[in-house]
């Protein structure tokens, strides 16, 4: 191929060997995809955009732009109890992208995809005079009525989160070239967190049955968990010093108490937080063996309203914002 990317070619070179495994995407020649769902399973359908200097930043690797945006759509699969197997691709390149630059961003797609086991069954490539612009739409399956779902918290459900928080929020300050106190290895620990986030694709799935609610962290815990608590008309206790930090994260924090408030509100996590009968957590520790993730009990869920974060001293801890917001005008 030339230096200059053709829309064809470019469709046909680098996109369609990732719908090989696919019939139904008809080896991205047709209009449309053919989905097939197995009786007894629903579809989930999920999609989020990724924009240039507002998700990741302009001179992001492209390989690792691309497998972001394939796993903070599988995140939000994998909160529901889905299991991917396909995505679509929305794809507005600035016009003077550079082949090089398309090429790595496919060998990104062709590796997420490969490890995931999904295919790329169909999208739109078209060229755009603003910033690199990517919407990508995933599909999942679950066993019908089974999801994981917001609106199922009950009071008196102990609330859990995988993984840990904040890494990705603070990695964004190690990215562009913040966090000087701490040692290059952890900088560079919560960058790659920031880059490449770890969907929690295996766990998801083995939560259904067990979990009450769930969803995943991406604006940020607070945020994210008043929506839960909004869905299911209940409230939430999150303990603060029970939200499980990386030790690059609890090296940032204890340099700059301030930084408490990035953990727990900064976004970028891409966890699952989710909600579970006390009677459930022998049975979640066992799942956390057996799919090599860490959960973490942080709090409850309780009557009334709104998320209260408490310190150790049981004092409510103030927070300047509760998370990521595209637009700060007045609440509807
Ligand atoms: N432009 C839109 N049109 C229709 N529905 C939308 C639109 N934007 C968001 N939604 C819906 O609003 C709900 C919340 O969306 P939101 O993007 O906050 O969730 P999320 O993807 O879990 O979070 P994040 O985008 O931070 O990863 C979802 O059901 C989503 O499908
Ligand atoms: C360069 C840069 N600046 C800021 C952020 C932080 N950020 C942007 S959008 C978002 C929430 C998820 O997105 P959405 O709600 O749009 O799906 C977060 C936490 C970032 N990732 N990169
Ligand atoms: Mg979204
Ligand atoms: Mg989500
Ligand atoms: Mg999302």
């Amino acid at each position: 191929m030339s230096t200059q990317p053709d829309e064809f070619a470019l469709i046909a070179e680098l996109f369609a060997p990732l719908a090989a495994s696919y019939p139904g995407a008809l080896g991205l020649t047709d209009d449309a995809a053919l989905l097939e769902v197995p009786d007894g399973q629903q579809l989930v359908v999920t999609v989020d955009a990724m924009v240039a200097g507002v998700h990741f930043l302009p001179d992001d690797p492209p390989d690792l732009v691309a497998r972001k945006l394939i796993r903070v759509n599988l995140s939000d699969l994998a909160a529901k109890g889905a299991v991917p197997f396909a995505v679509l691709l929305a794809a507005s390149f600035p016009t003077d992208v550079s082949m090089a630059w398309l090429t790595t961003f496919a060998a990104g797609l062709k590796q997420d995809v490969e490890s995931y086991a999904i295919a790329l069954i169909g999208g739109d490539t078209v060229s755009t005079p603003g910033p690199l612009t990517l919407s990508l739409t995933a599909f999942g399956r679950v066993e019908a009525g089974r999801a994981l779902l917001r609106r199922h918290a009950q009071v008196g459900d102990r609330l859990w989160v995988s993984g840990t928080i904040g890494d990705g929020a603070l990695g964004l300050l190690a990215a562009q070239g913040g966090l000087l106190d701490l040692s290059a290895e952890h900088r560079d620990a919560l960058a790659d967190r920031y880059r490449l986030p770890r969907p929690r694709s295996l766990l998801g799935p083995r939560l259904v049955g067990v979990a009450r609610a769930a969803m995943d962290v991406s604006d940020g815990l607070v945020q994210d968990l008043g929506h839960l608590c909004r869905a299911s008309g209940v409230g939430a206790v999150v303990e603060a010093d029970k939200v499980p930090l990386s030790a690059a994260a609890r090296a940032v924090v204890a340099a700059d108490q301030s930084r408490l408030a990035t953990v727990l509100t900064g976004g970028d996590d891409y966890e699952l937080l989710f909600t579970a009968p006390r009677e459930g957590t022998d049975l979640l520790l066992t799942l956390a063996r057996e799919t090599d993730t860490s959960l973490t009990e942080i709090g409850c869920i309780t009557a009334g309203t709104g998320v209260t974060v408490l310190d150790r001293d049981g004092q409510a801890v103030l927070l300047p914002r509760q998370g990521w917001r595209h637009f700060r005008g007045e609440p509807a």
